[in-house]
Formats: C-alpha cells, sequence, structure tokens
C-alpha cells in the first residue's frame, strides 16, 4: 500500500507513472478533462494529478479562490485515475520549476510527467528557470487549437529539439529520462477558462 506524503497530501504507488496537469483551473472545464483522458492513454500513464494553482505567477489578476477553484475541478473530472490536489499550496510553491524539485524529492520513488496544452509550450521560454522543467521531467505536450503549429516552432521546441520524441513512441514518454518531449495530436477541444470567464458562467 502506497502511504500519503504529509505534506504534499498525495498517495502515489513506488514506481507509478504520474502525469501533473498544472493549471489555474479557474474554472476548470470539458478541455482539461478532456486532454487529462487522452494523456492517460497516449502517455501510458498509472495517474494523472491536476496540480490546481494558487496563482500563475505570469497572470497579473489573482484566480477565484482556491477552495472553490478545487471544489469546481472535482465536479469536472470524477475518474478513479486522477487526483485534484493543492500541492503547490501546501508546498508554498508558486514556480513550477521549484514545485517539480519539491514533488520529485518527496515523491522520489515516482516517474512524473509534465502535462501541458500547447499554449504553455509557446510561452515555456517565458517561465522562471525554464530549463530547469525541461532537464527534470519529461514532458507531454497536446495539441490545442490555435497553438498546434506555433508552439512546435517555440524557443522551447527549437532549444530542445534533440530531446523530441516521436508522436508514434509517445507512450515510451514516463521511462524516458530528462529532457524528453513529446508532442500529440488529439482531436481537439477549443474550451477556455477566459471564454467561461467572459461569458459570465464561472459558478463554484
Ligand atoms: N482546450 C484545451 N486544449 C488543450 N489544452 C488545454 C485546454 N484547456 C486547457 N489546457 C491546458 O491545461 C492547462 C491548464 O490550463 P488553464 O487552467 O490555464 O486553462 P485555460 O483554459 O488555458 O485558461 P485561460 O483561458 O484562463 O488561459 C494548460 O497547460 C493548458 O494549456
Ligand atoms: O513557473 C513559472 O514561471 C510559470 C509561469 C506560468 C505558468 N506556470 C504554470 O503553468 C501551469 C499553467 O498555468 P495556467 O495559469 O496557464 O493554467 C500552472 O501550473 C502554472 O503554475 C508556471
Amino acid at each position: 500500500m502506497a502511504e500519503t506524503d504529509r505534506i504534499t497530501g498525495l498517495t502515489l504507488p513506488r514506481g507509478a507513472r504520474v502525469g501533473l496537469l498544472g493549471g489555474s483551473f479557474d474554472p476548470a472545464h470539458r478541455g482539461h478533462a478532456h486532454i487529462t483522458r487522452e494523456a492517460l492513454k497516449r502517455f501510458g500513464l498509472d495517474r494523472v494529478v491536476w496540480l490546481v494553482s494558487p496563482g500563475n505567477p505570469l497572470k497579473a489578476h489573482g484566480p477565484a479562490p482556491l477552495a472553490e477553484r478545487m471544489a469546481q475541478a472535482r465536479r469536472v473530472m470524477r475518474h478513479p485515475r486522477v487526483i485534484v490536489s493543492d500541492a503547490e499550496a501546501r508546498l508554498g510553491t508558486r514556480y513550477t520549476a521549484q514545485t517539480l524539485a519539491r514533488l520529485r524529492g518527496r515523491h522520489s520513488e515516482v516517474r512524473f510527467v509534465w502535462l501541458m496544452g500547447a499554449d504553455n509550450l509557446r510561452q515555456l521560454h517565458r517561465w522562471d528557470n525554464w530549463r530547469a522543467i525541461m532537464d527534470q521531467v519529461p514532458v507531454g505536450v497536446m495539441a490545442r487549437p490555435g497553438d498546434r503549429m506555433s508552439a512546435q516552432t517555440s524557443v522551447a521546441a527549437r532549444v530542445y529539439a534533440g530531446a523530441r520524441l516521436s508522436e508514434a513512441a509517445s507512450q515510451l514518454l514516463p521511462l524516458c529520462d530528462a529532457p524528453a518531449w513529446c508532442f500529440v495530436n488529439l482531436p481537439m477541444s477549443d474550451a477556455s477558462s477566459s471564454a467561461i470567464r467572459a461569458g459570465g458562467g464561472w459558478s463554484a
């Protein structure tokens, strides 16, 4: 039986292949659920953890309260292999490079994969210490409307071109040593939190 880590609150079996989907989830929507189900299949993951962020360091406006976003995320994503987590708030980290270092330290026998939509790969080089992200864990990138091509020619994609795994080999991603990244095409969802907020559709 896996033990629950007293700091992160996560119960992750030894050797498990665990995808981390970091996000504001302000609010969570069907696009998040869709890429999560795809990631489980395409990257051969045992679990996906939704890391509900205390606040994206690049976004000027703070999100809705964490408890509301967690509750909404749990309503949107009910799946036996998906965990909605406030581990970043528990760890007191906001920057992904730092979060990964702490998670890897506390769950040293887990194979983590950082997951993100193509829009985030496009701007990854603006994140704090971004190369440390690529150098710590394999990264799985999922197509998103409008960003499929630009992401693949982004700064991060070019700098780490030699570490790209072909889409046909996506199942191997969790077993790769970093740096390694893989872009997968999938039936795309145009859902976005900003569109929901703009439509006034956010209700916790
Ligand atoms: N429809 C989607 N297709 C692919 N990836 C997505 C989609 N929606 C969200 N993601 C990815 O999920 C992660 C968390 O996204 P986030 O919580 O910021 O939602 P968002 O819809 O992108 O929000 P916003 O519109 O406020 O930027 C990011 O890596 C993002 O790229
Ligand atoms: O570490 C950074 O500098 C950094 C900058 C921007 C975004 N992130 C992370 O990227 C994830 C997606 O953020 P968001 O707001 O687009 O959902 C979330 O986990 C953020 O903490 C991280």
